[in-house]
């Protein structure tokens, strides 16, 4: 089967820094894919080059097939990459469920309006209680955004991207500034999306524990580079994996 995303070489400098270093990377559709590496291995920068908030220096990136080396963050959302916490803009002076029914409008190409059918209105409302359901917020649905918890926004947010109902959901560390207390619940909105078996997830996480429990497979980046891809059986008795990151060099204070 031909993967949802592809890269090949993939490649950007910063000055004379080789942030992400000619990558191959691939992600089959539905699977769940995580991406590990210590502090400043370039995740997040390989993230932002998927996403279109940054341009190749070279290699190029096939979603399904068709290359989107070129296109806008804008595009690349509208043909099935949802990034997380980069495209979502939480109001926060709207509640919670508003915030949803804007993102669900937005997907259906609708701006507010006043006049906009009761119909439709109700049907937008309608699925972004859906969404709110699905990351365990409906009973947050009449609280104004800024009054939740960090825990809540980051849910709202997860919310807010699902509702773009991209293929591809890319989620940059979603537990990061949480406490120990609010980690289980986001694991909990994460498997409940994975249970539904229909997108595509693709996760930046230091948590081994929560990688362990999620990925189909896992992709290691040290120093730019893709060290390691395999399941995370293969990952975890790989020896260069440990040498280089599991065993000494792996930032214990993030997880
Ligand atoms: N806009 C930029 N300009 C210059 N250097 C950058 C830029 N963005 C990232 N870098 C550098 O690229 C390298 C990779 O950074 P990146 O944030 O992608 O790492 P990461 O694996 O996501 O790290 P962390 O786990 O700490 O989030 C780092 O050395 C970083 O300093």
């Amino acid at each position: 089967m031909e993967p949802i995303l592809q890269t090949s070489d993939l490649t950007i400098a910063f000055g004379g820094h080789i942030a992400v270093n000619k990558v191959n990377f691939t992600v089959k559709e539905n699977e769940f894919k995580s991406i590990i590496g210590p502090n400043g291995a370039g995740k997040t920068t390989f993230f932002n080059l998927l996403s279109g908030q940054l341009q190749a220096s070279e290699g190029n990136i096939l979603f399904k097939g068709e290359d989107i080396t070129k296109l806008s963050p804008t595009m690349r959302t509208r043909k099935g990459i949802g990034r997380s916490f980069q495209i979502t803009n939480v109001f926060p002076n709207l509640t919670v469920l508003e915030n949803v029914r804007l993102a669900v409008q937005s997907q259906a190409g609708v701006r507010y309006n006043m006049l906009s059918h009761f119909l439709s209105f109700r049907s937008f409302q309608d699925k972004a209680l859906e969404w709110l359901s699905m990351v365990f917020l409906d009973e947050k649905a009449n609280v104004i955004a800024k009054n939740l918890a960090h825990g809540e926004k980051r849910k709202l947010e997860i919310a807010m991207l699902l509702a773009l109902e991209t293929e591809i959901l890319l989620l940059d560390e979603p537990t990061a500034g949480m406490s120990i207390e609010e980690v289980p619940a986001i694991l909990e909105v994460i498997k409940n999306i994975k249970k539904q078996g229909n997108r595509t997830i693709v996760l930046i996480e230091h948590k081994m524990d929560m990688i362990l429990d999620l990925s189909e497979s896992i992709t290691v980046l040290f120093n730019g580079k893709l060290l390691a891809d395999g399941t995370p059986e293969e990952i975890m008795n790989n020896e260069t994996v440990q040498t280089a990151y599991l065993g000494g060099l792996y930032d214990e204070s993030a997880s």
